[in-house]
């Protein structure tokens, strides 16, 4: 059996890693467009040794998938290289928002949410009790900030959703699906009138226990709240493609692909470079949109579906002062769309890993309202520029920068819109309808994070072996 992989980013590099463990004996061939396997995760270690992370920095620690990270940088050996931000630090406890012209602590302990807190109106424990009042709504499926407003009130939906999906997709509230945060609250209100009832109808439903890795173990007796790893979070695909290069396995860079002949019994893959290679199965890890163009011409229809699955663009600013500048302590802060600022949120990279007395910053713009903000004027002086106008604003930090880099990360990050459950179960009934050998992982599917493209590389390998 042989299988190609398409793309070297960490789900094909966890795809190639599951299916060598699985499969020792199959002939895998992984194809890379670029230069470099990583994909979107790139840690950039300065002369001082500071790091500047262009693309994701944290994983969460809890939770199935994240379990199933846990296990697998146990397996490749990367746990000591682990870096916990504990649940205690600042950087968990101070999660902010910017509104009205200042910064805001989010509600982040039981006490928390019995208090008012600016720049809600009322305790955060009086909306979540108005989810007993709200009238249910039969829909099929809506955008996050309709259901939150239905059901907690248009604050809840203002300051803490729409920043939340700022810092997850860099999306707007108005599009996403409620199903791509709170599918099971959803599926509550849709069966039992309101959330609570379905909460207390499933108190005692337990979900299947699965054996926890010792490193899972440590996150939960440490109380992790997010983690990283000493050299940054590219350890983790560094890592992955050190312990597969021992195994048999073809990697191939500057290898992009550019159309695909996908039959029932065989696969041909056509390069850039105008080689052709024959497998008998394939993984596609790159977006949805791309793997859309590669099978236009001869599955228009599975074409169409995949590529309503449209990804946005994030502007990604690092920068470094010699000394301590932040007023606050804390994991950063997002700023509600409501705010019409040019600034989707500032993550305290100093304070989240501290480094001497420095301080490091990473300031995210763009995402669902990129066209509008850079359509017209794209370069990255002027992104710098408004970066640290915004600072200066938000912050007070008027000193010039030791070290930056401006970094625009094209289509980066997929939109789950409202109808995206419904498109995956279409895309996945037409490959099995058409008896495709083709699996599919990487973050347009089933999740965006770290943790979740990793197990869909799993799930993608258990589905064609
Ligand atoms: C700004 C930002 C911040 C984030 N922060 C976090 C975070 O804090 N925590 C978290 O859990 N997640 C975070 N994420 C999400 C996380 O980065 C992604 O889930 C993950 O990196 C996706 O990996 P992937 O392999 O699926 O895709 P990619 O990284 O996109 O890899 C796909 C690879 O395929 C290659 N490719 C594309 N087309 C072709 C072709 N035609 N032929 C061959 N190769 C091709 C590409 O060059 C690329 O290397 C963040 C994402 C972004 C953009
Ligand atoms: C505080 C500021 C934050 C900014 C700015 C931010 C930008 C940003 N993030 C993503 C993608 C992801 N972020 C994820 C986790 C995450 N992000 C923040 C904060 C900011 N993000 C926090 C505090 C966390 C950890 C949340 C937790 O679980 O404790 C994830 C992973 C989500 C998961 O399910 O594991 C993703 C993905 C983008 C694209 C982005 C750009 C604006």
């Amino acid at each position: 059996m042989s299988t190609v992989i398409l793309g070297g980013g960490l789900s094909g590099l966890s795809a190639a890693y599951y299916l060598l463990k699985t499969h020792p004996k199959h002939s895998v061939q992984l194809l890379e467009a670029s230069t470099r396997l990583g994909g979107w995760i790139k840690s950039n270690t300065l002369n001082n040794n500071i790091i500047f992370e262009e693309g994701p920095r944290t994983i969460r620690p809890h939770g199935l998938a994240a379990y199933n990270t846990l296990s697998l940088i146990q397996e490749i050996g990367l746990e000591s290289s682990v870096i916990p931000i504990h649940s205690t630090a600042p950087a968990a406890k101070n999660r902010m928002i910017y509104a009205d012209g200042q910064l805001h602590l989010l509600p982040s302990s039981i006490s928390s949410i019995f208090k008012v807190m600016s720049p809600f109106s009322k305790p955060l424990v009086w909306y979540l009790m108005h989810d007993f009042i709200a009238q249910k709504q039969t829909v099929k499926d809506e955008s996050i900030y309709d259901f939150c407003n239905r059901r907690f009130g248009t604050e809840v939906a203002d300051y803490l959703i729409s920043p939340m999906i700022c810092g997850i997709c860099a999306g707007n509230s108005k599009e996403i699906s409620v199903k791509f945060l709170m599918k099971t609250l959803f599926e509550y209100e849709q069966k039992y009138g309101n959330i609570y009832k379905g909460l207390i109808r499933n108190l005692f439903n337990n979900s299947p226990k699965t054996e926890l890795s010792k490193l899972a173990k440590r996150a939960k007796v440490e109380r992790w709240s997010v983690y990283s790893f000493k050299d940054g979070l590219e350890s983790l695909p560094r890592a992955i493609e050190q312990y597969i290069k021992k195994k048999d396995i073809s990697i191939e860079l500057n290898a992009k692909c550019k159309s695909i002949e996908l039959y029932p019994r065989n696969i041909t893959v056509h390069l850039d470079n105008g080689k052709s290679i024959d497998a008998s199965q394939m993984i596609s890890s790159i977006s949805s949109e791309e793997l859309s163009q590669l099978l236009k011409n001869q599955h228009p229809d599975l074409s169409t579906l995949l590529e309503k699955i449209k990804s946005v663009t994030v502007a990604v600013v690092n920068l470094q002062y010699n000394k301590k500048l932040l007023p606050k302590e804390g994991f950063g802060f997002l700023v509600p769309p409501k705010e019409r600022l040019p600034i989707l949120g500032v993550i305290f990279d100093s304070s989240c890993f501290p480094n001497g007395e420095n301080t490091v910053l990473t300031v995210m713009m763009g995402g669902a309202w990129f066209q509008e903000l850079f359509g017209k004027q794209c370069d990255k002086e002027y992104i710098l520029n408004l970066a640290q106008e915004h600072l200066k604003l938000m912050l007070g930090i008027n000193e010039q920068p030791e070290n930056v880099k401006v970094n625009i990360l094209e289509k980066c990050i997929p939109q789950y819109t409202v109808g995206h459950n419904e498109n995956v179960e279409k895309i996945q009934k037409y490959i099995k309808e058409n008896k495709l050998p083709l699996a599919l992982c990487g973050s347009s599917y089933y999740g965006v994070g770290v943790n979740d493209v990793i197990l869909s590389s799993k799930n993608a390998v258990e589905q064609l072996c």
